[in-house]
């Protein structure tokens, strides 16, 4: 164990390990929970040496979440549908009673199609060690798994978990990474053609929007580490969800996303249509103007009402009541600001996690509309797989499940990063004007990341 930090609460740790081998356990799943010191989590997880690495923060909460390690994983490189899920998470949940615990992961964008290695077109984690801060409190979770496991050699794993765990390190200062390269898929006049497929009056008629995205892959000169990238850019968008998931030290996916999919406490459930976009204004009487013309502009009330439309009539089969706001709000970020308008309902009882992952991944906000004409262009023309990205991003409990839409996003690899950005096609998309809006989507964590 390294230095002294976390001793005290070490100590209390193995005695409640050592204490399992003393009393039977009745539940597959068992969760030991101390209290642990205050830290910045994202500063600690990026010194950890044990993978996978996890990190979420929820929009507007206060209360982040670090894990490392995994004692039960749930990974599928091959198609897997969402029945299947359904029961697989079923048959989990009904390991134990307990209410705490979550698995963290995520849902690829098109799970029909290949994914990135690691992360599979569904992956989720019930992590070995959790730390987790509400507030000023910080607990340490550690959670075991005896369904398959011997009990020495569970509790053994857990002990050597807990002795890998390094002391929080100031993040590395981020220093600006010089470009070698940058090339976007689709390029400029491949997307100009897409817009123009998707805008020909035939086709709009039956497919009225089709979100259409680009991978930028730039090479750089030197690795970042995206803890400290990720710390960075939370820094810039507190209202967003922040997040990041590293299964190996090739690869990590972290966001800084401003879109819920859904939250759903008990049958409460919250979500919203976040589509139709402006930037933001060099000074407040600029930001209001260009507020305003958002507000007024016929293509991205289009956008917007279209995602409204359809997440209200997807809710309706499997709900007692769903509400949504009749007029967009402003929803501003660092360089852009969107259309939001939220949605409320009441879940029919029973209705789970997976019903509602199916109801509502991908939202016309990031595929279209109808979801399967629109997955199909995107699927056959959008000429690369977005694994992850615009994927459902987040954790399942039992009692609360949150997830986010994991736009405005990166995939960093050794001297190259990943980026991605979409624009939601509509009837009155201009190919240039949709180009730029990506170049304002990416304008955040750009700045971050590289010296002009
Ligand atoms: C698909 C993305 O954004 C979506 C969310 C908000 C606004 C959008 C728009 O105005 O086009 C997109 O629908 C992305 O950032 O990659
Ligand atoms: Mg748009």
């Amino acid at each position: 164990m390294t230095g002294h930090f976390f001793s005290s609460q070490f100590s209390e740790l193995i005695a409640k390990l050592e204490q399992l081998r003393l009393v039977p356990i009745c539940d597959p799943i068992v969760q030991l929970s101390v209290e642990g010191p205050a830290l910045p989590l994202i500063s600690w997880l990026s010194a950890q040496t044990l993978y996978p690495k996890i990190y979420w923060h929820g929009r507007d909460r206060d209360e982040d979440i670090a894990a490392i390690g995994s004692c039960k994983s749930f990974y599928f490189a091959d198609q897997v549908d969402d029945n299947a899920l359904a029961n697989i998470y079923q048959q989990q949940r009904n390991k134990t009673n307990h209410q705490d615990i979550r698995y963290y992961g995520g849902l690829a964008f098109d799970r029909s199609v290949e994914c990135w290695p690691e992360f599979g077109r569904a992956h989720f984690i019930l992590p070995r060690i959790e730390l987790r801060r509400n507030g000023n409190k910080v607990r340490i979770l550690v959670n075991l798994n005896f369904e398959n496991n011997d009990l020495e050699d569970e509790i053994q794993a857990a002990l050597n978990a807990i002795a890998t765990i390094q002391k929080p390190q100031p993040l590395s200062p981020l220093n600006k990474l010089s470009l070698i390269s940058r090339s976007d898929l689709p390029n400029y006049s491949r997307w100009k053609e897409l817009v123009e497929q998707v805008t020909q009056a035939n086709f709009i008629q039956s497919t009225p929007k089709v979100v259409l995205s680009r991978h930028s892959q730039i090479d750089v000169d030197d690795n970042i580490d995206p803890w400290a990238v990720l710390a960075c850019w939370q820094g810039r968008n507190p209202n967003s969800f922040q997040f990041g998931f590293q299964f190996s030290p090739e690869r990590a996916f972290i966001s800084c996303s401003p879109e819920r999919l859904y939250l759903r406490r008990q049958q409460e459930l919250f979500t919203e249509a976040l589509a139709g976009t402006t930037v933001r204004g060099l000074n407040p009487d600029e930001d209001n103007i260009l507020a305003q013309a958002l507000l007024d502009d016929c293509k991205n009330s289009h956008e917007n009402q279209l995602v409204r439309k359809h997440i209200v009539d997807a809710l309706t089969p499997l709900s007692q009541y769903v509400g949504a706001d009749e007029q967009p709000k402003i929803f501003k970020l660092n360089h852009i600001q969107h259309l939001h308008r939220s949605i409320r309902a009441q879940l029919n009882p029973g209705v789970s996690d997976f019903e509602l992952l199916r109801a509502l991944h991908p939202t016309p906000a990031v595929g279209g509309l109808p979801r399967h004409a629109a997955l199909n262009f995107i699927r056959q023309r959008e000429g690369y797989a977005r694994g992850w990205y615009a994927g459902a991003c987040g954790y399942l409990n039992h009692h609360e499940s949150e997830f986010s839409v994991a736009i405005r996003s990166a995939l960093i690899e050794p001297r190259r990063i990943n980026l991605f950005a979409g624009a939601g096609i509509v009837a009155g998309s201009n190919p240039e004007e949709e180009w730029q809006e990506l170049e304002n989507k990416l304008a955040t964590v750009l700045s971050i990341l590289i010296d002009f």
